[in-house]
């Protein structure tokens, strides 16, 4: 579906280190105009560092990109031109109102006074931000200076936007307010590139997720085909009858029985020919089932698969590393 697309991020063999720190170790990334790019990672695996890379702000120690049509190596002006960017460093100005952040933007994109007035009231509307306009940030919740610096990015019509971390300490309203804007701005053609700590973030909004890790890209795809990387799925039949347990578990061989809340896993890939197996055995060996789920892999478990850590303790695990790719 996106095949077909121009491509609006390219880099290859970006490397990145910082005296003997290594933190980019030659990545590639490719991303279709019109869709949402996800790199994910822990704490410190390098995705401000990529995104400062592909945005023009740090230079990279080797490698190759193209933003929007322009080579970095030979027109930075042009990716800038064409990009906008989000960081966790808010560009807001604390002294200014946000109308007049907004309507100074406005000034530094060129647009004329009407336009910029216009552009501005309408990107208040559209964050909610209509009675805060005429409050300096200083008065702003932390989510109502992400969304101002958001609109910022937006004065410009960007037709390529990088989003740093755009809800990390969010709260998940103001997290589903961000999602919305998001997901508005892919409609209208715009392409995003996306760094989260969230994987249900990046599950929610991404039509690819990479995975950075020590460097390198330990796993890209989209999210499904990044949960089949890993097993984990399985049925769960729930019983009221020890009895009818017993025999489930006789049943079912390789199942894990949970004694305490009278249910048996069966592993499956959660598809219909699995489950129809699973109901066809139960009812050929007549066991009464009072409930049953499927459970299916989230990215939570890929990132446990790929990266041997939990992703919530991810940035002080050890060095344990596989490589998987899918293409
Ligand atoms: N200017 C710098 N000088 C030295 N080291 C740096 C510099 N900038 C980043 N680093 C190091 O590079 C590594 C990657 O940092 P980066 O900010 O790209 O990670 P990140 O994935 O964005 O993490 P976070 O989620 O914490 O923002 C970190 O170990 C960081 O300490």
């Amino acid at each position: 579906m996106t095949l077909d697309r121009p491509t609006a991020i390219a880099a290859t063999g970006l490397r990145k280190s910082y005296g003997e720190q290594t933190v980019l170790d030659g990545i590639d990334i490719s991303v279709p105009e019109g869709t949402v790019f996800s790199l994910l990672g822990p704490n410190g695996a390098g995705k401000t560092t990529t995104v400062q890379i592909l945005s023009t702000l740090i230079e990279a120690d080797g490698g190759s990109v193209r933003v929007a049509g322009h080579d970095l190596a030979t027109d930075a002006d042009g990716i800038r031109g064409a990009i906008g960017v989000t960081g966790q460093f808010s560009a807001v100005d604390n002294l200014l109102t946000g109308e007049e952040n907004l309507l100074l933007m406005a000034d530094l994109n060129h647009l004329d006074r009407r336009e910029g007035r216009r552009r501005t009231a309408e990107l208040l509307e559209r964050f909610d931000l209509v009675d805060a306009a005429k409050k300096t940030p200083a008065l702003y919740s932390g989510g109502m200076r992400r969304k101002l610096d958001l609109a910022m990015t937006l004065v410009g019509d960007p037709k390529v936007i990088f989003l740093d971390e755009p809800t990390t300490g969010l709260d998940p309203r103001t997290r589903r307010i961000m999602w919305d804007a998001i997901r508005g701005l892919v409609a209208g053609g715009v392409t995003i590139f996306l760094t989260t700590q969230y994987l249900e973030e990046a599950d929610e909004l991404a039509d690819r997720i990479a995975l950075l890790d020590h460097g390198k890209i330990v796993a890209e795809g989209t999210s499904d085909e990044l949960k089949r990387l890993i097993p984990g799925g399985h049925i769960r039949l729930q019983f009221t009858d020890p009895a009818e347990l017993d025999q489930a578990a006789r049943t079912f061989a390789g199942s894990t029985r949970d004694d305490a809340a009278l249910a048996l896993q069966v592993p499956s890939d959660g598809d219909v020919d699995s489950l129809r197996a699973v109901l066809d055995h139960l009812d050929v060996a007549s066991i009464e089932v009072a409930s049953l789920t499927v459970h299916t892999p989230d990215l939570d478990d890929v990132f446990l698969a790929l990266t041997g850590r939990p992703a919530e303790s991810a940035a002080d695990a050890d060095d344990t590393q596989q490589k998987e790719t899918v293409r």
